[in-house]
């Protein structure tokens, strides 16, 4: 597997890659990897000849409290990793490669990118969308496989590639791949490692809570009620907040008040010990 640092030796290695008709789908990544990472590289060499996994901890996407710093960097770890799971390339740009002196574009999504993290975390997904329509740029994949646990990123990308062009049948087509989970119910996740023990024991009442709501919204108890629930219910098990906890449409992630009759998510983001995890999962409509 070669690691790619420089944007003149990747497109030199894709067109390689690219030289004989074979296809490549890339995998975004800030690294840190674990089995979530890895199940979208094993989903995307199902489905094309090559794989280019990249990743780059993106300062645009952090806002100046978070955790720019302190995020987790273990290049050599993750590069033996995606060399095992048979990854072509790795594209591993330094910031100045990504963003060069004088760079000052940058690209907005309304709509889908407003609520939820967006509101949370403001200029989030501008970052994310200007760094994904650059990768884009940079690998032209074929195909680029994006977690459903990042669901609104997903939304966000998704709109980006339509609104813009990047879409497939001339360009890309995005994959979303389910969320990976641990063994009692928490989504992944690089993040969880800021968890101590007593946190990450009780950081199972998030996928759980979610689940009882779930199952309430179904029966048909009051969505309002339900959320508020889970939401106590999330404080109750040791979480020092909840930034939402909201019911939504699957696509457009308009929110939703009462028991849906199409396909719906329930999206939550919470905070325990100083780290902000989300979750979503699907509520049948
Ligand atoms: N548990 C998971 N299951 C499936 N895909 C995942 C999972 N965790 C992350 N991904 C996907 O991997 C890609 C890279 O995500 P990223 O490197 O930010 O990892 P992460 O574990 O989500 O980290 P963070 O803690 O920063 O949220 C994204 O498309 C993300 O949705
Ligand atoms: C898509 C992404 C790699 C863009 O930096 C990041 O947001 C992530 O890891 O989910
Ligand atoms: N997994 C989403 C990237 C972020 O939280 O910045």
């Amino acid at each position: 597997m070669q690691i790619i640092h420089q944007l003149k030796m990747l497109r030199k290695t894709v067109s390689e890659l690219r030289a004989d008709g074979s296809t490549v789908a890339i995998v975004p990544t800030m690294g840190a990897l674990h089995e979530g990472h890895l199940t979208l590289v094993r989903a995307a060499k199902q489905r094309a000849d090559h794989v280019i996994a990249t990743i780059f901890v993106n300062p645009t996407q952090f806002g100046p409290n978070e955790d720019l710093d302190a995020y987790p960097r273990q290049l050599a770890q993750d590069a033996a990793m995606l060399e095992e799971e048979g990854t072509a390339a790795l594209w591993a740009p330094a910031v100045e490669e990504m963003y060069p002196g004088g760079f000052s574009s940058s690209i907005r999504v309304a709509g889908v990118s407003e609520g939820f993290c967006g509101a949370d975390r403001p200029g989030h997904f501008d970052g994310v969308a200007t760094v994904v329509c650059k990768l884009f740029n940079q690998v032209r994949p074929d195909l680029a496989f994006f977690g459903e646990k990042d669901w609104q990123q997903l939304a966000v990308i998704r709109q980006m590639a339509r609104d813009l062009d990047l879409m497939l049948p001339e360009a890309t087509d995005i994959i979303g791949v389910p969320t990976v989970r641990e063994a009692d119910g928490l989504a992944m996740s690089s993040r969880n490692r800021y968890l101590d023990k007593t946190d990450r024991a009780a950081a199972v009442a998030l996928p759980n809570g979610m689940k009882h709501a779930i199952a309430a919204i179904t029966s048909g108890d009051a969505v309002t009620e339900v959320l508020a629930q889970l939401q106590k219910s999330l404080i109750a098990a040791g979480f020092a907040s909840v930034d939402y906890a909201q019911l939504a449409d699957a696509d457009s992630l308009k929110p939703l008040d009462t028991k849906p009759t199409k396909p719906a998510r329930l999206l939550v983001a919470a905070r325990i010990g100083g780290t902000r995890l989300i979750d979503n999962m699907a509520v049948p409509g």
